[in-house]
Order: C-alpha cells, then structure tokens, then sequence
C-alpha cells in the first residue's frame, strides 16, 4: 500500500484509517499531502461554469409519462430520452414512485453504517474487487499515489442480494430500495432502446438483465479543511448502463459537459441519473457515458448513493448489430465479458475514461 505512514491508523493493523478517522482528528487544519490532487488531473482543462445557469438546463424525465398508454406522450418522452442521452448522458428523474420514505430510510441506513466503529467496517473489509461487500477508502487505495477524500460501501445486490449485517435496518431496506430503483432502470433503459431505434426490449434481453448486476454503492465525503486541494472522487465514467445517484441534500456533484464542469442540483426525491461505459458500446458510441467527479467541501458531511445497474456479468457486451452497417458506422468498439470489464475497471486507479479507451476499437492498448 503507497505512502501511509503519515496517516493516521485504526487499531487495525496495517489497514489505512478511514477519510472519516482523518476528518475527526482533532486540530485537522490542512491534509496531508497524500491527499492532494494535482491540479491539472482534477481540472482536465475544464473551467468550472456558471452554476445556476447550466444547471436550469440539464434535462428533467417525468417518469410517469414512460409509462403512458398514449403513444403521442411515449413519443415526446422517447424523444427527451435521445436528446438528454445525445447531448449530456445525463438527465434526472421526476415522478418515479420510489416512495420518497424509503428514499430517506435507504440514506439514513447509509450514514448509519458509515458511523458504526472503525472495528466494526472493518468486518466488511473485502479482499478483492469483486467481493460481494467491500467497506473501504479512497477508490483503490493499493494503485493510487492520491488518495480520494471518500469513504465507501459497495454491495452486490443482483441477481444475488447481499447485504452488511449491521446496521441492524439495512438488510431489510435497502432489499427494497434497490428492488424499486432495478424496476426504474429497466423501463428507463426500455426508453433509452426505443430512442436507439431498437425493440423497447432490446438491452434487456440481449444484456441478460433478469440476472443483471446491480451495486449499491455509498459514499461518505467528510468535510475537508482544505478542499481545493482534495477530490471526492476524481473524473471519471460509471462502467455499467445506468446509475441513479440521490445525497444527502449536500451537493458536490459535477459533470463535464462542453469542456466544463456543471455543479448538479438535484431536485427534492429525484433521481440524478448518468449513462455508463456499457451504453456507449451497445449504442457503439452513439450515446456517450458522462465524465463526473464528486467535489468536497469545508463545511457538511456529504453522503450520496449510487445504485449502479448493469449487464449480467457473463454476457459479452458489443455494439448492437442493428446500429452497426461495415461501411459508414463500423463497429468503434470491441466486445468484452461485463465481468473483465468492471474487473479491469475496479482494479486500477479510476481515471477519466481509461477503461473504456481499452476496448475502444482503432485505439486498442494490449490488454
Ligand atoms: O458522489 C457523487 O456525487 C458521485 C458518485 C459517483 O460518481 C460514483 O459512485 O460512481
Ligand atoms: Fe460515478
């Protein structure tokens, strides 16, 4: 593990303390150096934007209008879909049904397992990258130089549910959030296949999602002295289809959009939704995934929730052979086990788009 030593450990041996035992020291005025990102990764030329302004533009899905029986009304929401997929990969979700009680249970549960005791995450450890229950820090802290400002819970919870044993509600709610979120993936998905010019079916079925892997991941950023200089979570893309992100009503959210980076709002029980690597190579680029990161703050403890829904993991993913004729739209990416990939992906240090560069075709690094 890089360069710890300066850091604070847990009573844990050898395991590297938690951004939340590092917050909590007391007298904490700057970070170490270990936590600072250097200025030109964490800008990638990006000037941040004018809040307000290019946030008032960032699409709104009415959800219930998905479900209309009017053909015109599902034609208008389809059409949203294509625009908000073309033009952002990036659009939030209004009137989903998700009640907004389970919303908030789902993220008391998370911060209540962020505060049980050091000894008590550290159950939950996880070894390797696919371990269904993984408590942790930073992103990979084994292959980075920088460590983020982040603390996280990931969880498999599909096609096999699992869940931490503690807290003592988690289990039980957090089997029915991602339950509720799954059902809105996949009709959000039936949209997104129809406004490919697909079968409202296509990426369900030929992506296997009956046994498709969905994650729960939860991040805790603490309130950082210094937080210019820290990163929650530096540029990147989500590697599945779908992730549909709430907080704790502290925002930190960024997205790059024309060369810039768009502070996000997210409107009360909505969903702030982002289009993952796999729908860029099923829609063989013709919807890009959205580079994000997460920003820190001085003041509040941000929590957010991710619920990542993807393929299954042995399905190969390639660009639909309908959106693909050999002369004028060649396929632009290789195909690759769902598993290899989120493997490769987990296993390194998350950077911008690097894993999706890997299978990129005409642009293919030995792998
Ligand atoms: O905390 C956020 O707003 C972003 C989280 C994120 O991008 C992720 O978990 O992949
Ligand atoms: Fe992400």
């Amino acid at each position: 593990m890089a360069e710890t030593a300066s850091l604070p450990l847990v009573s844990l041996p050898n395991k590297m303390a938690t951004v939340k035992v590092l917050a909590e020291s007391p007298g904490l005025s700057s970070i170490p150096s270990t936590y600072t990102f250097p200025k030109n990764e964490s800008d990638e030329q990006s000037s941040v934007s004018d809040t307000e302004y290019d946030d008032n533009l960032i699409p709104v899905i009415d959800f219930s209008l998905l479900t209309s029986s009017s053909p015109e009304v599902r034609s208008i929401i389809i059409n949203d879909l294509r625009e908000a997929c073309q033009k952002w990969g990036f659009f939030k979700v209004i009137n989903h049904g998700v009640p907004e009680i389970l919303m908030k249970e789902m993220m008391e549960e998370c911060k209540n397992f962020f505060d049980l005791t050091e000894e008590e995450k550290g159950e939950f450890e996880g070894k390797h990258v696919l371990d269904p229950i993984r408590s942790g820090t930073s992103f990979n802290a084994s292959v980075e130089k920088v460590f983020c400002w982040r603390d996280f819970l990931k969880v498999f919870v599909h096609p096999q549910f699992h869940s931490p044993t503690k807290p003592c509600g988690f289990r039980e709610i957090s089997e029915e959030y991602c339950k509720r979120t799954r059902e809105v993936a996949r009709e959000l998905l039936k949209g997104i296949s129809e406004s490919l010019g697909l079968e409202a079916s296509y990426i369900d079925k030929t992506l296997n999602l009956n046994s498709g892997l969905q994650l729960l991941i939860a991040n805790l950023y603490p309130p950082c002295p210094q937080p210019d200089l820290a990163m929650g979570l530096p540029p990147h893309s989500d590697h599945g289809l779908l992730t549909l992100l709430t907080q704790n009503g502290i925002g930190g959210l960024q997205l790059q959009h024309n060369s810039k980076w768009v502070n996000v709002d997210a409107p009360p029980n909505s969903f702030l939704v982002n289009t993952g690597d796999h729908i860029e190579i099923l829609s063989n680029g013709k919807y890009k995934s959205v580079v994000h990161r997460a920003i820190v703050n001085s003041k509040s403890t941000r929590i957010s929730l991710a619920i990542a829904n993807g393929p299954s993991l042995d399905t190969v993913v390639c660009p639909a052979q309908e959106l693909i004729d050999n002369e004028s739209q060649a396929p632009a990416y290789k195909g690759m086990k769902y598993i290899e990939y989120l493997e490769l992906q987990q296993s390194n240090r998350l950077h911008i788009k690097s894993c999706l560069d890997r299978v990129r075709l005409g642009n293919l690094i030995n792998i």
